[in-house]
């Protein structure tokens, strides 16, 4: 089953930018889908629009059969985003944070996500004191705690050592293994080709590819998905000039 549907899908801003311009393509439940492209794609008016954040300006965009904007009410109740710059409260400690959101949600239980997580020896740790690596991982705990069907992850693994992205790259797997279908937008191909069953390329508001990392490589015929994308882009910014 798809559990996004995305047909002819425009956002335009205020300001007269084309964010989007006539993106379609559809989620699988349960795959890990990556969204790649360079800054100002249209990655994050992607997600905004999918977790009703924004409106779309033209196009139909279905969540698990849900409807965005009307069905925005239940769509809110099974999908969850991780934001780049998820803010959690300084002063209370890693526990309480998540107690938090499980609050919000009505669940409790904040005992197996610390777990899950591998936050249980940090739990009593201010939010504010700790490495960007494990403020990442309370961000997922957040995200999950409710038990969304679909998650967003935005860059999760910006500006982490390469010890603490695989934790998260490890998270991710386990998401997927527990059924939750992850939407992640990332500018890491390495991410992207061990993680993800399929990517989508969007290029300036338009989706330029949308297969398996491994059909990717092979269609540029080079060794990784990184080799691959930036071809990709050599070819689309000589296309238009
Ligand atoms: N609130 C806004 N008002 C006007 N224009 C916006 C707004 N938000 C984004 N844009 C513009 O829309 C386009 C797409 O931006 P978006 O943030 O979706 O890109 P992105 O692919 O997520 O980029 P990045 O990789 O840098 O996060 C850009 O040209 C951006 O400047």
């Amino acid at each position: 089953m798809d559990i996004i549907v995305i047909e002819d899908l425009w956002k335009v801003y205020k300001n007269g930018i084309e964010a989007l311009r006539g993106i379609s393509l559809r989620v699988r439940e349960g795959e890990v889908f990556s969204f790649l492209g360079p800054n100002g794609a249209g990655k994050t008016t992607t997600i905004k629009i999918l977790s009703c954040i924004l409106k779309p300006t033209k196009g139909k965009v279905t969540v698990a059969g849900y409807e965005v904007p009307k069905d925005c009410k239940k769509i809110r109740e099974i999908v969850s985003v991780v934001p780049q710059e998820f803010q959690g409260f300084s002063d209370l400690t890693v526990r309480e944070n998540i107690q938090y959101f499980a609050k919000l949600y009505k669940v409790n239980n904040v005992d197996d996500v610390i777990e899950e997580l591998g936050l249980k020896e940090h739990q009593n740790k201010k939010f504010g004191e700790l490495s960007g690596g494990l403020k990442r991982r309370v961000a997922i705990a957040c995200g999950i705690i409710g038990n969304p069907k679909l998650i967003y992850l935005d860059e999760p693994t910006v500006g982490l050592d390469p010890k603490s992205r695989r934790s998260i790259w490890e998270i991710v797997k386990s998401l997927k293994d527990k059924g939750i279908t992850v939407f992640l937008a990332t500018h890491y191909l390495d991410e992207a080709e061990k993680l993800s069953d399929r990517v989508a390329v969007i290029y300036k508001g338009k989706i330029v590819k949308l297969s398996t990392p491994s059909e990717l490589v092979d269609e540029f015929k080079k060794e990784n998905l990184e080799e691959a994308y930036l071809e990709l882009m050599r070819q689309l910014e000589a296309d238009d000039q």
